[in-house]
C-alpha cells in the first residue's frame, strides 16, 4: 500500500515508521525544518515494545511530487490543520483516503466539507508518544492503538485494506465499525483528561489525591455525554464509568500531551478540543460550565 504521512510529530513518525517496518511504501509529507532534520537523523523509533530505525526515509515538501497514494495518515495538531489543506486535496484528487488521527471531533466535518465525504475516515489512536530533540519518537506506555472504520459506506474495502497492514505492523490496529462512537468516546475521555491534567498543571496521581480536583475531570465526563447526545451519539453510563476507571488506573505519573505540551511551553490545542466542544454546545443551546472554566484556565497558556 502507498502510504503518505502528512506531519512527521510524534504520532506521525511513529505509526508512518511501523508502517515501513512492514514495507509498505511510506512518504513524509513534511514542512522544510523537518526534512532536514529527517534528512540528518532519520527516523527512529525508541519502544518497549521494539525499536526501529530507518536512516533515509522517503520524504516529500511539496504533495505534488508524490506519485500515488492509496491512504493519507494526517498527524498534525489541530490548530496546523488548515495548513494541510491544498496538500490534502492535490493528494485526494490522487484518489487517496485521507485517514485523520488527531484528537477531537470538529475536524472530521470539516475534512469532510473540504475533501468530500467519501475521502474522509474516521481513526484516532491510544498511544503516549513525543519526539526528542533529534526528531526521533520516544514511545512510553504499553500500548500503541490505532482505531479506524469508515464514514460512509463507500470506505469498507480501504478499511479492510488497512486492516491487513496493521496486521503486519508491530501496532495494534483496530477495524471499528462505529468509528463516530469512538471518535466521541475518545473525545470525551480527552477533554477530561488533558483539561485536568493541562488546567492544573499536574499529572493525574496529584489529581486523584483531591476529590474536589478528580471531581471535574468526572464531570466533564458527564458534559461531553450530554454534548454527544445532542448530536445524536449515545455515549452510555457504562461508557463514562469505564473512562472514569482508566482516569483512576493510569499510572500516577501518567499526563495528557497537552500538559506535556504546556510543560515544554509548546503551543496548546485548546481551542480545537475544549474550544470544539463549546462552540458545538453553543450550536444546539447548551451549556458545558465546567469545560467552558477549564478552558478558560488553559486559555493563557495557549500559544508558545
Ligand atoms: N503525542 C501523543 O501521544 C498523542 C497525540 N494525539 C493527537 O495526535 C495529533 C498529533 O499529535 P502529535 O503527533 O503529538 O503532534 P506533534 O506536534 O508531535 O506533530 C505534529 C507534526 O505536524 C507537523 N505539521 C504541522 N503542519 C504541517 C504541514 N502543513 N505540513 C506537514 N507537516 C505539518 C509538525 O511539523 P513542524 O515540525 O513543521 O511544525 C509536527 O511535526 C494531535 O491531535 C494530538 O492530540 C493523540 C494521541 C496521543
Ligand atoms: C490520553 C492519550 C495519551 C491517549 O493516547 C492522548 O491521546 C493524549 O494525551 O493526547
Amino acid at each position: 500500500m502507498d502510504v503518505v504521512v502528512v506531519g512527521a510529530g510524534a504520532l506521525g513518525a511513529y505509526f508512518g515508521g511501523r508502517f515501513e517496518e512492514t514495507g509498505a511504501n511510506v512518504t513524509f509529507l513534511v514542512r522544510e525544518k523537518r526534512a532536514e532534520q529527517l534528512r540528518e537523523n532519520g527516523i527512529k523509533i525508541s519502544s518497549n515494545l521494539g525499536e526501529y530505525k530507518n536512516e533515509s526515509p522517503n520524504y516529500v515538501t511539496d504533495a505534488r511530487k508524490v506519485d500515488h497514494a492509496d491512504l493519507v495518515v494526517v498527524s498534525v495538531k489541530g490548530y496546523h490543520l488548515p495548513g494541510t489543506l491544498d496538500s490534502l486535496k492535490v493528494l485526494a484528487e490522487k484518489g487517496a483516503y485521507v485517514l485523520p488521527v488527531l484528537n477531537g471531533i470538529e475536524h472530521i466535518s470539516y475534512l469532510q466539507d473540504q475533501l468530500g465525504e467519501d475521502v474522509v475516515l474516521g481513526g484516532l489512536s491510544f498511544i503516549i508518544a513525543t519526539l526528542n530533540e533529534k526528531g526521533h519518537v520516544i514511545h512510553s506506555g504499553d500500548f500503541h492503538d490505532l482505531i479506524f472504520g469508515p464514514l460512509t459506506k463507500t470506505q469498507t474495502n480501504i478499511c479492510q485494506r488497512i486492516e491487513k497492514l496493521c496486521d503486519k505492523a508491530n501496532m495494534n490496529g483496530i477495524y471499528s465499525d462505529s468509528i463516530l462512537l469512538e471518535l466521541w468516546k475518545k473525545y470525551t475521555f480527552i477533554n477530561a483528561f488533558s483539561g485536568i491534567t493541562t488546567a492544573a498543571n499536574l499529572s493525574i496521581g496529584q489529581i486523584r489525591e483531591h476529590d474536589s480536583t478528580f471531581k471535574i475531570a468526572e464531570t466533564i465526563l458527564q458534559e461531553m455525554k450530554n454534548l454527544a447526545k445532542e448530536y445524536h451519539v449515545d455515549i452510555t453510563g457504562e461508557d463514562i464509568e469505564s473512562a472514569k476507571s482508566k482516569l483512576l488506573g493510569l499510572d500516577k505519573e501518567a499526563t495528557s500531551s497537552m500538559h506535556q505540551d504546556r510543560r515544554k511551553g509548546l503551543t496548546l490545542e485548546v481551542d480545537h478540543l475544549h474550544g470544539g466542544a463549546l462552540r458545538l454546545a453553543k450550536a444546539v443551546g447548551l451549556d458545558l460550565p465546567y469545560i467552558e472554566t477549564v478552558y478558560g484556565l488553559i486559555k493563557p497558556f495557549e500559544n508558545a
